[in-house]
């Protein structure tokens, strides 16, 4: 009979086969002590669940308690390895020997399936656990990598260990350099404190023993979540975009010849180790979708496939290789299921995303439900209705577990809180239906193709006497293991005495041993002869790879010089360039130091300058406001002098007007008299002592410029009848009161001044005066010589009277007076008719 090929579950086991039913274990997860349970265990197979208060159950009157019988219960308290022991490590030796399994987790949420597929660390679940006790029991009967190669249909290829070699370099070269490790951060990841990866594992040491020994093995993982019903490949290189990986995208479902289910394009990862298996897990584990909800902090939101499938094939007759015959290839797979928990939404409170996907975990479990349900009807009743497997992923992908051969088994997971017991009960009815279903018992592989059975052990034999150094004539050249002579011995018992089919099947099998053996030996000494030339030619081929092997050592080494000259140059450029980095940082630095200052310096000087320009402003403001303010006052004590000598001035012509009057009644009396000694005595008056001129020199008017004078007569003054005229001076211009405007066109002045002495004397006093200009553009007058004309009466005057009284005068404060007055000139300026400056010249006395 030929070995099972591509033996996942298939359709058509066409013969009557053995069925062995679902086998259901319950396992109850430990609660905290002060929440009320309502499942008890009654024995290791039965549980007793009773309806609490609460529960629809007893509002709907039913308060019943119920039991439920399982191949198994596990109590609370149960370890991680008494379950697997009991559970899985069965389905582990059926995989070994070519059965596939299914294992499943079912309940309601918060029950525990996780944990039980998963564990922790330091207690592994059932898969772990599996991983281990497989490569345990494999050891070195593994394949090379890439013996046996997934050949995108579901089945495998196989090819020689050179074939395998080139593919391992191949994948080497191309494999990309390691890069830190960056996990994209996406809903899918659990949370780091549950990455039990990175913490220590403790293995299960578990191994099974009847392992062939005389097949090669290789083990692949695939792992893929159903999710909102699409399927993912959880194992699937995604790109990336720099920053987040890209979403899976969803996988289908395809039937493979042998009409099984498997889903197209998954990634299957060839593993040798568990460490290795159980990385791969934990990275799809990182990737699959679990949220926080009111029953659990990580409620799986899919359901989860990890699929081991154990690939084997017989070694090659003389136990080195595998036999290059696809033919002769088994697969085996062993799915563990970690289904999603069933919740009931008005207990979650879920919304949104967490809504849809509990809507959608819930229809899928019931799915499978009904599924069941058919078949048990199906099996029971021997009907033939459809099973809805297409109605859901989950199911589509196990149909080949429930209408093929396989073992299937399933932990009912139960939280045995009482909140939980409305849902509890329909667990336990499912449970109880899918007990109730019969499954193909499946058959071990056997590869019974004439080939001695321990031609690896022989092999390795051999190859250790070789290395230990025995000569090729010492060595056993009957290796009785590398031939055989066929199948086993038919069955040789007789029932029946005239039964001879016995007999004569006993003859001819025992000839055609015969003429095997015949031929074998024959064949022997065929291969003995070759195997002699072949070694003599391997000899001389030896001798030449040893010439070669030497010359290319040489040029090895002269290589390996080079590239340690490479690399000392390599060393030298590197720290150059880090020395010129180095500095070139430093003088990027220093550069963006400088540039900061400029920048302060600038913004200093701007500030400066507008601090300067505000200055220039306010002290223009205040010059201006000094200026006028000036001005104001300047304009307020001249007039005030004015008022002050139009005052006196209004005194004097007083004086004079009453002079007048006495003057004109003794004219009257002394009439004729007068007239007749009318002779003026002309008394020259002291000439003003000039002191300083009032302007600079370079400012007097030129005296070739006119001979025109300003005859200064106040509207007092009285006609003494006399000839009293400055001398050299021509044309005269008089004024009562003098204005710049009259001062601009003359150089001379003279202001005519009456005065009454003490005696009743009329006195004239001519005071003479240059008109210079001033730097303003005003003039000034500056009196040069005073000339006096008294009048008096001819009787009481003598010229000695005459005299004494001038030289009185001269000495007395009137004269002072007059000659402080004559030492002030008054500057006008044009367009002004009052004067604008007054120029003093220091009398005698001020001098004193
Ligand atoms: N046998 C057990 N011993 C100790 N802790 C357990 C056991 N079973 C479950 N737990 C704890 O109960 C919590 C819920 O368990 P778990 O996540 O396995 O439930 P679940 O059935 O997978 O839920 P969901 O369907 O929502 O994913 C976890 O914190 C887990 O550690």
């Amino acid at each position: 009979m030929k070995p099972s090929r591509g033996k996942t579950p298939k359709k058509t086991p066409r013969k009557p086969q053995n069925k062995d039913p679902v086998e259901v274990y319950c396992r109850l997860r430990p609660i905290s002590e002060d929440l009320d349970i309502c499942v008890t265990v009654v024995n290791s197979n039965t549980i007793q669940l009773k309806p609490p208060e609460n529960s629809i159950a007893v509002k709907n009157g039913n308060y019943k308690e119920t039991q439920h019988t399982f191949k198994f219960v596990f109590p609370e308290l149960i370890s991680q390895k008494a379950l697997f022991d009991h559970v899985a490590l069965p389905l582990v030796d059926d995989l070994i020997h070519g059965k596939n399994a299914l294992l499943f987790m079912y309940g309601i949420t918060s029950s525990g399936k996780t944990h039980t597929m998963q564990g922790t660390p330091g207690d592994g679940g059932i898969l772990p656990r599996c991983l281990d006790v497989l490569f345990n029991s494999l050891g070195d009967l593994q394949a090379r990598k890439y013996v046996f190669k997934p050949d995108r249909a579901n089945g495998f290829d196989v090819q020689t260990e050179a074939d395998a070699m080139m593919d391992r370099q191949k994948k080497e070269l191309l494999a990309p350099p390691p890069t830190p490790k960056s996990t994209p951060k996406t809903p899918r990841r659990r949370p780091p404190q549950n990455d039990i990866a990175t913490m220590v594992r403790v293995p299960d040491t578990n191994r099974i023993g009847s392992v062939d020994e005389d097949n090669n093995y290789s083990v692949f993982v695939s792992y893929i979540e159903i999710y909102n019903n699409y399927i993912y490949d959880l194992l699937e290189d995604t790109q990336s975009d720099g920053i987040n990986q890209k979403p899976l995208q969803s996988k289908t479902l395809r039937e493979d010849s042998n009409h099984n289910m498997y889903v197209a394009n998954c990634t299957e990862i060839e593993t040798k180790n568990t460490e290795e298996a159980y990385g791969i897990f934990m990275k799809g584990q990182r990737r699959r979708k679990v949220a926080h909800t009111q029953l659990n902090t990580e409620s799986s939101r899919s359901h989860s496939v990890f699929n081991i499938r154990l690939v084997q094939a017989p070694l090659d007759p003389v136990g080195e290789e595998v036999l290059q015959d696809k033919d002769q290839v088994c697969v085996a797979q062993l799915s563990l299921v970690d289904l999603a928990g069933s919740e009931r939404t008005g207990r979650t409170q879920n919304s949104g995303d967490r809504l849809r996907e509990a809507g959608n975990i819930n229809a899928s479990l019931m799915t499978l439900r009904t599924c069941i349900e058919v078949l048990r009807e199906n099996q029971m009743n021997n009907f033939n209705k459809i099973v809805p497997y297409r109605d859901s992923k989950v199911t589509h992908i196990f149909k080949n577990y429930f209408d093929g051969e396989g073992k299937v088994r399933m932990v009912v997971c139960v939280n045995p809180q009482s909140a939980d017991y409305d849902e509890t009960t329909h667990v336990m009815r499912f449970a109880e239906v899918t007990q109730e279903v019969q499954v193909a018992r499946p058959t071990a592989v056997k590869f019974d193709i004439g080939l001695t059975p321990g031609r690896r052990r022989a092999n390795l034999i051999y190859k250790k006497m070789l290395e230990d150094g025995a000569e090729l004539e010492d060595l056993p050249m009957e290796t009785p293991v590398i031939i055989n002579l066929g199948p086993a011995f038919p069955c040789l018992e007789i029932n029946d005495p005239n039964e001879d089919t016995t007999l004569q099947n006993l003859i001819a099998f025992l000839a055609e041993r015969e003429r095997r053996r015949h031929t074998l030996q024959e064949e022997l000494t065929r291969k003995q002869g070759a195997f002699r030339a072949h070694l003599m030619e391997m000899e001389r081929e030896m001798e030449t790879l040893k010439q070669q092997n030497d010359e290319l050592n040489m040029k090895l080494s002269s290589k390996d010089k080079n590239v340690q000259r490479f690399e000392k140059r390599i060393k030298t450029l590197e720290q150059e360039n880090g020395m010129l980095q180095r500095t070139h940082t430093a003088y990027e630095y220093s550069k963006r130091e400088l540039e900061t200052e400029l920048i302060e310096e600038k913004t200093k000087i701007k500030k400066q300058k507008h601090e300067q320009e505000r200055l220039r402003q306010a002290l223009k403001g205040v010059a201006g406001s000094e200026k006028m303010k000036w001005e104001k006052e300047c304009e307020k004590r001249v007039r005030a002098t004015q008022m002050e000598m139009q005052t006196k001035i209004w005194v004097k012509d007083e004086k004079l007007r009453q002079l007048k009057q006495i003057v004109c009644a003794r004219q009257e009396r002394e009439d004729k008299a007068r007239k007749a000694k009318a002779d003026l005595n002309r008394t020259r008056s002291p000439p003003p002592k000039m002191t300083q001129p009032p302007v600079k020199l370079r400012h007097r008017r030129s005296r070739s410029t006119s001979n025109a004078w300003i005859d200064h007569k106040p509207a007092t003054t009285l006609d003494t009848e006399t000839v009293l005229q400055p001398a050299g001076l021509k044309k005269k211009h008089t004024v009562a009161v003098p204005t710049v405007k009259d001062l601009k066109g003359t150089e001379n002045y003279m202001l005519t001044h009456q005065e009454e002495d003490s005696k009743g004397e009329l006195e004239t006093k001519l005071y003479k005066a240059e008109v210079l200009q001033t730097r303003g553009g005003g003039r000034a007058v500056q009196f040069t010589d005073i000339e006096r004309l008294k009048t008096e009466r001819p009787a009481s005057t003598s010229p000695k009277d005459r005299k004494r009284a001038a030289e009185e005068e001269l000495d007395s404060g009137e004269w002072t007076d007059i000659e402080t007055r004559c030492a002030v000139g008054y500057e006008g300026r044009p367009g002004n008719a009052d004067p604008a400056a007054v120029h003093i010249v220091p009398s005698k006395k001020m001098k004193k």
